[in-house]
């Protein structure tokens, strides 16, 4: 039987992030993958230069063309632009009863280009949100949907939990990469019963481009594969974590995670942690 996963996501030129970075990493996990590009950015190691919408029509289109022939285990977001397109979206999974959906709610690039507009904010909380069985803030995104700063919380274990109410009780993974400098790295799973912490060493680069995208679509992989969430994730930040060691320089700027790095190293750096 063949697993398949679909990315709803934006075209990254560069190819490290969006699109690239999610078929890129399905295919290293041994998943079929799909797509549905919602915009195309003219992007690279250096920043945004440029984004082109898709239009709805054509959104629904590939959606449809995909879902009805295809199928997908799970299904993964990532740029999704605007209210208009994020709408559309969340009516076709739920026209389609897709089960398996990982939002990665992407807004700004770490370059600092926003990739979804500022007034599409509370249509993805109140209408994507609901639908998914997992929801992966960075600390900037978490601060966004929560209108709140990580110095208002003690620990990101509590975030975690005010950021599980906000999205309106789905289990919420928030990334810990935008934390103040720090030997160890940590994300935080709070599924509305139990906290579980991933643990990692930092790495010394700045060749992290895509890191958010790869992490979301490593771990629908695993979910299309019938992993646990809790181990899917861990899996998927163990993926994550060897793809950043090994990144190649490439371009002028932040280069891009190494997505085939998994082949050669099977050392695992990452520590996991369920607190009662
Ligand atoms: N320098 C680094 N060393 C090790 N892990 C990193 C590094 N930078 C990011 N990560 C990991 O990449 C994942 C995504 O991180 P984060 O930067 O918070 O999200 P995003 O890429 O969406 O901005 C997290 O698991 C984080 O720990
Ligand atoms: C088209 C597109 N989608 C998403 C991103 C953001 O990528 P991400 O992995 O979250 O982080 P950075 O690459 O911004 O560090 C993107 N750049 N392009």
């Amino acid at each position: 039987m063949t697993i398949k996963a679909m990315t709803i996501a934006g075209s990254d030129s560069g190819g490290g992030a969006g699109i690239q970075a999610d078929l890129k990493t399905f295919q290293e996990l041994g998943v079929f993958g799909t797509s549905v590009i919602t915009a195309i950015t003219a992007q690279n190691t250096l920043g945004v230069t440029d984004v082109h919408p898709i239009p709805v029509l054509t959104i629904e289109e590939q959606f449809k063309a995909v879902i009805t022939d295809i199928g997908a285990d799970a299904v993964k977001t990532g740029m999704l632009y605007d209210k208009e397109r994020i709408e559309a979206i969340a009516d076709l999974v739920s026209r389609h009863q897709v089960t398996n959906l990982i939002v990665d709610p992407v807004m700004v690039t770490t370059t600092g280009s926003p990739l979804l507009k500022e007034d599409a904010q509370d249509t993805l909380i109140k209408k994507l949100f609901p639908l998914a069985i997992l929801v992966t803030p960075n600390i900037p995104e978490a601060e966004a949907i929560l209108s709140k700063k990580r110095e208002d919380f003690d620990k990101l274990e509590d975030m975690a939990k005010a950021l599980y109410h906000a999205c309106g009780g789905v289990p919420v993974l928030l990334k810990g990469g935008h934390e103040a400098r720090a030997e160890f790295m940590t994300d935080v799973l709070f599924t509305g019963q139990t906290s579980v912490l991933y643990t990692s060493p930092r790495i010394d680069t700045t060749h992290t481009h895509g890191t958010g995208c790869t992490y979301a679509a490593a771990i629908t992989a695993f979910i299309a594969q019938g992993v646990k969430l809790e181990s899917a994730i861990f899996k998927a930040k163990e993926f994550l974590h060897v793809a950043i060691e090994q990144a190649k320089p490439v371009g002028e700027g932040a280069g891009p995670v190494h997505h085939s790095a998994h082949r050669e190293s099977s050392i695992s750096d990452v520590n996991m942690e369920v607190l009662t």
